[in-house]
């Protein structure tokens, strides 16, 4: 199955479109181990309401050696809990090194089942981490239009909807029946643009963070899926996560009132 089937099987088997990010700030914790057992507590709390998983690379990257052996235990506990994984890395580089992101991260101890996708430096680029997420079965996710409120510094001026168009086209290189390899960023707080996106790129998954703490809402997003409501994620991490500093009770129920959020907007 590939991660956009197991996506799309998740989402209907447990009704549920939200992507739950985890970002641990050292901060927050005591010590990395305090950090490991809160972020794992996190996800089996969390896992009932989720269609997948996002952990943000840059906080496992930030603690050195032990934040690869948590992403790894995370990675691994995901995967018992029948949780896609979607490792948030935003990777791009010039296509050799772009092969060694891709076998790093979509390959090995460590990897996700699809990865975020920087597409800067050309689309050329993007191909290395198309070919090893096919050949895994897993999918990459590229960005198209990002949840910041500067992204139209350079995103702007026909930039999102021209790596709109390559994300359509190359899904269209493939044969699967319905959502292809390559899904696309797309800010939840944009919520005025989903529909655009949404008919741009008809056959890709569309990932949808800003949910809560940047200040998007699930009665926003209804354009984003299809009729069936399929083909989004949308994702929180903090809101999650910290719902309530480090309770998980909070986190729990965070995730179980965004789950019902998404699904009374589809309604
Ligand atoms: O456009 C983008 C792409 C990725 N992100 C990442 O998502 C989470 C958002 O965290 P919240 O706590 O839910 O705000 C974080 O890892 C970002 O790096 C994004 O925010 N926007």
């Amino acid at each position: 199955m590939t991660f956009a089937q197991a996506v799309t099987e998740r989402t209907l088997r447990l009704n549920t479109r939200l992507c739950v990010g985890l970002d641990p700030r050292l901060d927050a914790y005591h010590d990395p181990e305090h950090l490991r057992r809160h972020t794992l507590d996190v996800l089996e709390a969390a896992a009932p309401y989720a269609a997948c998983v996002k952990p943000q690379l840059a906080f496992y990257e930030a603690l050195g050696l032990p934040g690869f052996q948590i992403l790894e235990e995370v990675c691994s506990a995901a995967r018992t809990l029948g949780l896609p994984v979607l490792l948030d890395g935003k990777r791009g580089d010039i296509g050799s090194t772009a092969a060694a992101y891709a076998r790093g991260w979509l390959t090995g101890r460590h990897a996700g089942d699809a990865l975020t996708v920087n597409p800067f430096l050309g689309f050329q680029t993007v191909r290395p981490f198309l070919d090893v997420a096919q050949a895994n079965d897993g999918a990459i996710f590229v960005l198209v239009k990002t949840s910041n409120p500067d992204q139209a510094d350079l995103q702007g001026n026909g930039v999102s909807e021209k790596v709109a168009a390559w994300v359509a086209q190359t899904n269209d290189e493939t044969p699967e029946p319905q959502y292809g390899p390559v899904g696309a960023v797309v800010g939840a707080t944009h919520p005025t643009e989903l529909a655009t996106y949404r008919a741009l790129m008809p056959r890709a998954l569309l990932l949808l963070p800003g949910l809560g703490a940047q200040g998007a809402a699930p009665q926003d997003l209804q354009a984003a899926f299809h009729p069936g409501g399929t083909g989004a994620l949308a994702s929180a991490s903090r809101a999650v996560q910290y719902a309530d500093g480090l309770s998980v009770t909070a986190s729990r129920e965070a995730a179980r009132a965004l789950r019902d959020g998404l699904n009374s907007a589809l309604d």
